[in-house]
């Protein structure tokens, strides 16, 4: 199903675990930054909203989308308390592949640091055709990706806490 027929920001609370003891941290990039800040908002009131303490969530800056692979992982080796991460970034296509590449870039990336590392990292990255289409996925029609980001870092904190018993 494509985010037309699903609304980002809806979620049962009885499927999400607790999430009062668990330190989350936040990469965000500022290209584009009225998306960014818009999921980064809606990211964070719903991590709030789950029991998260605020002390608890860790905010680091990144110039673009790009740069959220070294932000995450300076933020996986410089935090090893942290149960889960989230990159938050709006990609919005231009006149030439450079899109394309950054894209493919930060989701490669990102991946890598999944499978390389310990910390979990949520994806909170719109690859969008223009800005109407970012507008809709950060607290438009279609609801906020950081919302879901939230819920998807808690359930994989846990998932990463049960793997370890
Ligand atoms: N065009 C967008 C960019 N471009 C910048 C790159 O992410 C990177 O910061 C630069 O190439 C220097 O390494 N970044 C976005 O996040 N969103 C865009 O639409
Ligand atoms: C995603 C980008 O880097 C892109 O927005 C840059 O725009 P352009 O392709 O016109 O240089």
């Amino acid at each position: 199903m494509a985010t037309e027929g699903k609304n980002l920001s809806t979620y049962d609370k009885n499927t999400i675990p607790n999430a009062e003891d668990f330190r989350f941290g936040i990469v965000v990039s500022e290209w584009n930054d009225n998306i960014t800040e818009a999921l980064y908002d809606g990211a964070y009131q719903a991590l709030i909203e789950n029991g998260v303490d605020p002390k608890k969530i860790a905010r680091w800056n990144v110039p673009g989308s790009f740069e959220l692979v070294y932000g995450c992982k300076k933020m996986q080796e410089s935090f090893d308390m942290l149960d889960a991460i989230i990159a938050i970034g709006s990609v919005i296509q231009g006149e030439t592949k450079h899109f394309d590449f950054v894209c493919q870039g930060v989701t490669q990336g990102i991946k890598d640091l999944n499978v390389q590392n310990d910390t979990p990292i949520i994806f909170c990255v719109l690859t969008d055709d223009n800005m109407q289409q970012s507008i809709d996925r950060s607290g438009g029609k279609h609801g906020n990706k950081g919302t879901e980001a939230a819920v998807a870092a808690i359930k994989m904190a846990q998932l990463r806490k049960d793997s370890r018993f």
